[in-house]
């Protein structure tokens, strides 16, 4: 069963969609970006989110003590860790990590061998921010990595129109996706409808 992610949530009512449709994880962005929250914004927005539906706190290079203030303040289950944080970081964080890597060439994706983590986020190269920038990277740059039992979240530039093509492609274990369910610069509620169950219709 294909999980999904729905990162970048500023409001209820798209928190709301997001879990009544079927979301598998809801992402709270912490870093330098246009989706910014603060702890307690996402305290807010996390109180009411039923125990199935992982919270994530999305971070670029921030210091561990912030990380770990932002678990306890919002109740985050997991952490996106999508800077150049080293493996060595990743074990210090108290949760689950998602790691997340920019993939540029084969080489990009062969650096998830010095990891150990929960899941690894494929993601298109870094645009304005270190993420949620709307662009697709070369899927076919995973085939040629063994991934073993790894766990792969596909992200970058996915929408409901390419999100079928993009898991026959890349085969991962969840879909993470931003600004394909936005219209404005804003979540849309029926994108994120609508690309939830396009989703879990594939199945
Ligand atoms: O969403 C953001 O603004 C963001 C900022 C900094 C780091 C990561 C961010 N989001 C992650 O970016 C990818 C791809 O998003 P998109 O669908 O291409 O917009 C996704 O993993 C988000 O979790």
């Amino acid at each position: 069963m294909v999980q999904v992610k729905i990162c970048g949530l500023k409001h209820e009512t798209a928190v709301r969609a997001a879990v009544d449709v079927g979301a598998d994880f809801l992402g709270f962005v912490f870093a330098h970006s246009k989706r910014q929250v603060s702890v307690e914004q996402a305290k807010q927005l996390a109180q009411n989110v039923p125990s199935h539906v992982k919270k994530v706190g999305v971070f670029v290079n921030e210091e561990l003590s912030s990380i770990q203030h932002a678990i306890t303040e919002a109740g985050l289950d997991y952490v996106q860790l999508h800077g150049d944080e080293s493996p060595a970081f990743c074990q210090q964080i108290g949760v689950p990590v998602i790691k997340a890597f920019q993939v540029i060439s084969t080489e990009d994706v062969e650096q998830i061998g010095a990891y150990d983590c929960a899941y690894y986020l494929l993601d298109s190269p870094a645009g304005k921010y270190r993420g949620g920038n709307g662009e697709t990277f070369d899927w076919t740059l995973t085939k040629q990595y063994d991934f073993l039992n790894k766990r792969v979240i596909l992200a970058g530039g996915l929408r409901q129109d390419n999100v079928q093509e993009a898991i026959d492609e890349v085969q991962p274990t969840a879909v993470d996706v931003s600004s394909g369910v936005e219209t404005d610069g804003e979540k849309d509620v029926e994108k994120i409808q609508a690309f939830i169950n396009t989703v879990k219709k594939g199945e």
